[in-house]
């Protein structure tokens, strides 16, 4: 996708299409120039070489026309003898003939002449030079060509044969005849046979080499001698088409054959003899005739490929020079294109200075970031420099200084300028020496301008919020290095005054000793994978102190793991120390709360169990581990509790109360109590929890049942003591004086004589007795009487909603009961009785009670004791119509 906008021509393809296309024309009519050149030169070489051919015809037309004016002369040589023999046969004697044959022989090239024959008219051979063995071997030659060529048609001229092979020479041999005149008339033959090896020497001589050949044959074709493959070529013939053959009146020609003999071609020119039917032709080895020819031709053909193929190769280099400095103009003017729009995407102004004349020149957007149009502002030096604020003046001009001293190759910082409205704008400078003099002395200084007044009042703001933050936050590398902190980060790391920025954290030692690197490289890992991590981790501030950390840590960049890597520190050392202060506390709770004697159980302020001790489940028999109810809520809790137990601990709730602490007493059997006490934990107003404390009082509430049954029964009878007894009373008189109707009685009882049996059997007899008596009494009152030891021997019994006289019966029948059941003793069984003072029971005062029971005890004693005495109220009773004493 281009990042040019639409609207931006794309010329980096545009320029290099007409680009190809130019060079395709030229591609064009390059090779439609070559294709003519390379026509006419293939025209040219044609005809140099028929040029050639025409010239090679020629010489073999000449040397075939020489050879047989030669050969013509040679057969005339022969034809010469064979006429001259023929006459000294006819007219001269042997002998001379034979002289003349001698001389012939020795006349003709050695080997020329092999063999002379005369035959007669019938064709009888009467002569042979071969002697009288070849005569009488061959009698006749009538079927020879030559003698049948002669003798039938008288023919005078000289004929020439077919080459035979001579078996008395075994040599090829032409026989050249002539026909034996006599008269007029045919007389015979004369047959010279001249050597075809010698004709061929001939044709040899002047054609030594393979290559050019030369032959005579006769008028039909057949070879008669061959300068090279003689063997092979006698008993051959010409083909039937070859001119010599078939044009029997032209006297010459040529033609062009691959000859079977040898299988080259060639170029073959013929000529008649002019006498005689013999034709020579000689044949020139095309190939190598036009050798010469064909080599030039080739070597100018090489030079001319040669030169086109530089021609094409120059061609292919100024065309990728064409179409390379098009593609590098195009892509000057793209990046030309794309350097103008980046400078006007990214606000830069472009500048140039001339330090040696403060000339400065600048573009339509530097003016602008001043407020000014381009033309409105002199291009001096002084138009930059003026408008410098004076505090970045000094260190503008030094960086300046720097690049012009070659202290630095280039130059950039940031400024503020003034604007044309008066107001201080910030800018971002860049620049380098454009062009030096030769003396290397700067001469042109050029930049670019950026107006970063948003950025930088963005990174103050950004600033001003992260110093503000309470964490400190710091920026680091990959290879943990401090990039950048706020205020707070470099005030807890930057150590007597050392800037932490650029040092790294071994550098400056903020990693605790006993710290777990390996768990902060795991924290590293964690963010590298999952894009952030939260941990808590010590380091040591600028003090050397080691602190706690909550570190959340998060890439710069999310999708570049690699990327720097901000850390936001938040100081959580109080914390820590509080959790561990509170770890401690905890502790120790468990540990008393193990050794407390009791149950505890303990909630937060949301009714959830924080701590509990085993005690507490046992206690309640719960049959679970303590630990097993922490992290429950009380709802949770309850479930977990019996109905007994879950009603207690519901019961602070159900009642909304605000009491400070309660204590109940829950009956967990006979034998078993336990008290639950419940504590609010509260702070001014708020319920912070509470806690349950369980106890068992068992032992205590059994102590205590013990101590009170001691402190109202009288230790000897067991019967309850006078206090007791009192209590009960009182407790029958407010009854009565309540409900008047139901009635009542009061006994007072002695024992009759009780000091003779101390005195008579000793005072633990005298105790046995009493215990009897009690005993007696005890079991003859009603389940809702009471009765209880006065003292010494005396008794008392109340008798409630009962009338006097049940009251009367129910005392005579306890008095009855005594006399007639004699007390068994150490001593033995001793006979007891009791006087019974009895009053009805009123509302009035215990003592008047008392005073009249007693009045009537002491009636029933003055009256002989053992017996029972009433004693009715003074005033508002009547009395009674049994009032008296009973026995
Ligand atoms: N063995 C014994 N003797 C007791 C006890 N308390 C009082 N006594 C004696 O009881 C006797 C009471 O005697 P008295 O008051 O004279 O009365 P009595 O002998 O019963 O004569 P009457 O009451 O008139 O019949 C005294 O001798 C006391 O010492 C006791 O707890 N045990």
């Amino acid at each position: 996708m281009s990042f040019l906008p639409a609207s931006v021509p794309d010329r980096s393809h545009e320029t290099p299409r007409n680009a190809t296309l130019i060079v395709a024309l030229g591609w064009l009519a390059l090779v439609l120039a070559l294709a003519i050149h390379w026509s006419q030169l293939q025209a040219s070489h044609r005809s140099q070489l028929q040029a050639a051919e025409k010239q090679i015809q020629l010489r073999a037309a000449e040397t075939a026309h020489a050879l047989a004016v030669q050969f013509d002369a040679l057969i005339g040589n022969a034809d010469y003898i064979a006429r001259h023999l023929a006459e000294r046969w006819a007219g001269a004697g042997r002998h001379a003939f034979l002289d003349d044959l001698a001389l012939a022989r020795s006349a003709l090239p050695e080997g020329t002449l092999a063999h002379v024959l005369i035959a007669d008219p019938r064709g009888k051979v009467l002569f042979s030079s071969a002697g009288a063995d070849e005569a009488a071997a061959t009698p006749s030659v009538a079927g020879r060509a030559y003698f049948q060529a002669h003798g039938p048609e008288h023919r005078t001229r000289a004929f020439i044969s077919e080459p035979l092979f001579d078996r008395f020479t075994r040599q090829w041999t032409i026989q050249l005849s002539r026909p034996l005149l006599r008269d007029g008339h045919f007389a015979g033959v004369i047959a010279v046979s001249i050597t075809a090896e010698s004709l061929s020497l001939a044709l040899r001589r002047i054609f030594p080499g393979p290559v050019d050949v030369a032959a005579l044959v006769d008028d039909d074709g057949r070879y008669l001698a061959h300068s090279q493959q003689m063997d092979e070529a006698l008993g051959k013939s010409l083909p039937e088409s070859s001119p010599i053959r078939t044009e029997r009146n032209s006297h010459s020609g040529s033609f062009a054959w691959r000859t079977p003999l040898d299988g080259v071609l060639r170029h073959f020119a013929w000529q008649r003899a002019p006498t005689y039917p013999v034709t020579v032709i000689h044949g020139l080895d095309k190939h190598e005739a036009l050798r010469p020819v064909l080599a030039v031709l080739r070597e100018n053909s090489t030079q001319n490929a040669f030169g086109t193929a530089l021609l094409i190769l120059v061609a292919v280099a100024v065309s990728a020079m064409f179409l390379y400095g098009h593609r590098q103009g195009a892509r000057l003017a793209a990046m030309a294109d794309q350097l103008e729009l980046s400078l006007e995407a990214g606000g830069l102004g472009t500048w140039s200075w001339e330090p040696d004349t403060g000339k400065i020149q600048f573009d339509e957007r530097w003016a602008a970031m001043l407020g000014y149009a381009e033309d409105e502002l002199p291009r001096q030096a002084s138009t930059w420099e003026s408008r410098i604020h004076p505090a970045d003046l000094q260190h503008t001009r030094q960086a300046l200084d720097a690049l012009l001293q070659g202290a630095s190759t280039s130059a950039e910082g940031e400024y503020r300028l003034r604007h044309r409205d008066g107001h201080w704008i910030w800018v971002h400078g860049r620049c380098r020496i454009a062009a030096r003099a030769r003396d290397g002395r700067p001469v042109q200084v050029a930049g670019t301008l950026q107006n970063v007044s948003a950025r930088v009042a963005e990174a103050r703001l950004r600033t001003a919020l992260l110093d503000q933050s309470a964490a400190a936050i710091a920026l680091f590398t990959s290879t943990r290095e401090i990039r950048s902190v706020n205020s707070r980060a470099r005030e807890i790391f930057g150590s007597g005054g050392i800037d932490p920025v650029g040092r790294n954290v071994r550098e400056l030692g903020l990693h605790v000793e006993w710290a777990d690197l390996q768990t902060m490289n795991q924290h590293y890992a964690t963010l590298r994978a999952g894009g952030q991590v939260r941990c808590e981790y010590p380091l040591r501030d600028a003090s050397g102190r080691a602190r706690w950390f909550d570190m959340h840590g998060t890439p710069s960049d999310p999708e570049d793991p690699d990327s720097d890597i901000v850390w936001t520190l938040i100081d959580i050392t109080e914390r820590r120390e509080a959790e561990t202060a509170l770890a401690t506390e905890r502790l120790r709770m468990i540990t008393l709360l193990e050794r407390y004697p009791g149950g505890v159980l303990m909630e937060d302020g949301s009714g959830r169990v924080v701590m509990v001790n085993q005690k507490f489940c046992t206690l309640l028999a719960l049959g679970v581990e303590a630990a097993s109810l922490e992290g429950l809520d009380h709802v949770q809790l309850c479930t977990r509790l019996d109905e007994v137990h879950s009603r207690w601990l519901h019961l602070p709730d159900s009642e909304h109360s605000i009491e400070k602490r309660r204590t109940i007493e829950v009956n967990e059997g006979p034998a078993k109590t336990l008290a639950v006490e419940w504590v609010p934990i509260v702070r001014d107003t708020d319920t912070l929890g509470r806690v349950w404390l369980v106890r068992d009082i068992s032992e205590r509430k059994q102590r205590e049942a013990e101590l009170a049954r001691l402190a109202t029964t009288d230790t000897l009878t067991g019967l309850p003591n006078r206090r007791s007894f009192m209590a009960s009373l009182d407790a029958a008189i407010a009854d009565v004086r309540g409900h008047p109707e139901r009635g009542g009685v009061l006994l007072m009882m002695d024992i009759d004589h009780f000091k003779r049996i101390n005195d008579s059997y000793g005072h633990p007899v005298g105790d046995a007795v009493l215990q009897h008596a009690a005993e007696v009494i005890r079991s003859s009152l009603r389940q809702t009487d009471s009765a209880g030891r006065l003292g010494g021997e005396e008794f008392g019994a109340v008798l409630p909603a009962i009338n006097l006289q049940d009251g009367k019966a129910l005392a005579e029948r306890l008095r009855r009961t005594l006399a007639g059941r004699p007390a068994s003793t150490d001593a033995g069984k001793i006979e007891v009785s009791i006087s019974i003072g009895l009053t009805p029971l009123t509302g009035d005062d215990p003592n008047l009670l008392f005073s009249r029971a007693d009045r009537a005890l002491y009636a029933a004693k003055n009256s002989g004791r053992n017996r029972v005495s009433v004693s009715q109220p003074e005033k508002a009773l009547p009395a009674p119509a049994g009032d008296g004493v009973a026995q």
